[in-house]
């Protein structure tokens, strides 16, 4: 199948939608309308000044080792430049690493981005896989800030953000090559998310997460992990309901990978910066007391 094929089945499915019973509206539950307020407001300094970067806009964390030779003399006057550089390195760093667990992906592949958030994620996987890639999100903010980057950039035939709620997507069964949530997850039913992945996901397709987790040797949330959910409004899953909710629809783990340790040097570096938001020391205190774990999942549909 072609992505031409694909799209036009989207679009009769949204079409269709119009009056059909397979419509499920963006905002299924109050809570959602909740999200959708939050992303639409949402315009934190530390996240717009470092997708100004480069152009790419995320919602997301970084892994991997600070480069201090790049960061240079903290007393000179262009080391903040350089600092915010260095985290937006990391957070790129992370989506690519995500992307390195989609598996083989063809021009002609369909990719979605469940939480696609501003659209860093999707632009780096068209850049990187010259294939069609729909991403989805609570804000109607975000899918235009998305939709304008990639006029801007001239991939808007491939990349496309829509308003749709991730648990009731208009993407038709069987037909994506690869899909992912990139910390999108802690907003939804995990049983519900995978559900629709699995239905979505072609057999041997292939699904990936990144996401922050309680880990259950600690026991319970720890009270870091209740203001990380605070803070963000969101409900963090434990590592335990991630893998018995993949188990139950028919994703396999095929990765796990604990980035924890990976994980911590970008919040020391970001907690040292002025763009600080105040999450930081929750984050690196429960990183650090094991009540919390930055994780990859891969996991093949079968
Ligand atoms: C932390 S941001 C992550 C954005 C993006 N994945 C990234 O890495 O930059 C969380 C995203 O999840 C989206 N989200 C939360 N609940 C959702 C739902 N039920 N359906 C679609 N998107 C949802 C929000 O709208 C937001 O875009
Ligand atoms: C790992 C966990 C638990 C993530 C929660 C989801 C979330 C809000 C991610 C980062 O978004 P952001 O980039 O908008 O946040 P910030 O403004 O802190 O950079
Ligand atoms: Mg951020």
């Amino acid at each position: 199948m072609t992505s031409t094929d694909l799209s036009t089945n989207l679009s009769a499915d949204v079409a269709a939608s119009a009056g059909a019973s397979v419509f499920i509206p963006a905002l299924a539950t109050p809570y959602q309308g909740d999200i959708a307020r939050y992303w639409d407001r949402e315009a934190r300094p530390v996240n717009l000044r470092l997708g100004d970067v480069d152009g790419l806009y995320h919602h997301h964390y970084g892994i991997g080792d600070v480069d201090r030779t790049a960061l240079g003399d903290a007393d000179d006057s262009t080391y903040e430049k350089k600092l915010i550089a260095e985290l937006h390195r990391l957070e790129s760093a992370q989506a690519a690493l995500l992307l390195d667990h989609l598996g083989p992906i063809e021009r002609d592949d369909t990719l979605v981005d469940a939480g696609c958030g501003r659209g860093g994620s999707m632009v780096m996987a068209h850049q990187r896989f010259g294939c069609r890639v729909e991403g989805v999100t609570l804000s109607a903010k975000q899918a235009d800030f998305a939709n304008q980057r990639a006029r801007e950039l001239g991939i808007d035939g491939h990349v496309r953000a829509r308003v749709c709620d991730m648990l009731g997507t208009p993407f038709e069964t069987g037909r994506v090559a690869a899909s992912w949530n990139n910390e999108s997850s802690m907003y939804v039913d995990l049983e519900d998310l995978f559900a629709e992945h699995s239905r979505i996901l072609a057999i041997g397709g292939r699904y990936v997460t990144i996401t922050g987790c309680w880990n259950p040797r600690y026991g319970q949330p720890s009270k870091y992990v209740s203001q990380i959910n605070a803070h963000f409004e969101c409900n963090i899953h434990s590592r335990r309901e991630y893998l018995r909710a993949m188990a139950d629809n028919r994703l396999v783990p095929q990765a796990v990978i604990d980035l924890t340790p990976a994980t911590l040097p970008y919040w020391e570096l970001r907690a040292t910066s002025s763009l600080v938001t105040g999450i930081e020391e929750a984050f690196i205190n429960s990183y650090k007391d094991g009540s919390f774990q930055y994780l990859l999942i891969a996991a093949d549909r079968i």
